[in-house]
């Protein structure tokens, strides 16, 4: 059985009384709920949160990480700093980190090898824009994606990855896929996973959706085949939102 999560991406948003008061809010309302429940704080508050949720079953999970193991990287944090507080798992290759701040494939190739290496689980996410969409592109840029990013794996490395599918023309813009489309290219993702790498590691890795996931539309998209989650920006933020996508699963 494939893993259902539903994780939080709270992007640059909370500070330390605001993350405090968020994740009280989760731990007051929390369901119980088969689906594993990851939260994505900003680093200075990754430890915080820590203390906030011992005992709560809540994942803290990191929202990038640097690809060196260490050195002269001013103003960047190592995998083996975020162990270091307790993370296990790490989002790679959002949307934000490529267009904002220049992440190719070739720099999302390291970054996967230096977590996996730190054994950090990785929550991969990639999608297209617009234009790939209406060109009908979308099929055949998330291929390369993927191909370019994942494709020099070993299948004992698949254990670690979580894949976020997040189409870039859906990510806070309130358009959100809709089931069909979202089941259309995850039915896609799995087969070229499952091409590449057998139909075991296809038919167990977990394929989030991402891109204004929000209480109104959660349950129908979740309800797809090869949707196993969501990966959910603004609407994480307000907990009784985040508590009724966990309830949609
Ligand atoms: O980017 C996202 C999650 O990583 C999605 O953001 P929104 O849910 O705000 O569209």
């Amino acid at each position: 059985m494939r893993r259902k999560i539903v994780a939080g991406n709270w992007k640059m948003n909370n500070d330390l009384s605001e993350t405090e008061a968020l994740l009280n809010d989760l731990i007051a309302q929390m369901p119980s709920t088969h689906a594993s429940v990851m939260v994505a704080p900003t680093f200075v508050n990754l430890f915080q949160a820590f203390t906030v949720l011992k005992g709560h079953d809540i994942e803290v999970i990191a929202q990038n990480m640097h690809q060196e193991e260490n050195g002269a990287y001013t103003g960047e944090i190592s995998a083996k700093m975020l162990k270091s507080v307790g993370v296990n798992t790490v989002i790679l290759g959002h949307s934000e980190r490529r267009a904002y701040f220049g992440e190719t494939d070739e720099l999302l190739v390291a970054k996967v090898n230096t977590a996996l290496a730190n054994d950090l689980e990785i929550v991969f996410c990639f999608g297209e824009e617009l234009e790939d969409r209406t060109s009908g592109n979308h099929f055949s840029l998330v291929e390369s994606q993927l191909r370019n990013a994942l494709f020099h794996l070993d299948v004992a490395d698949w254990k670690g990855i979580v894949l976020a599918y997040e189409p870039v023309w859906a990510i806070g813009t309130g358009e959100t896929a809709s089931p069909e489309q979202a089941q259309e290219m995850h039915a896609f993702i799995r087969k070229t996973i499952a091409d590449k790498f057998g139909s075991e590691v296809g038919d167990e890795v977990s394929i989030l959706y991402g891109g204004s996931v929000k209480p109104a539309n959660a349950a129908e998209i979740f309800a797809k085949e090869d949707v196993d989650g969501g990966l959910i920006g603004g609407a994480a933020l307000k907990a009784a939102d985040f508590i009724a996508i966990i309830n949609a699963i």
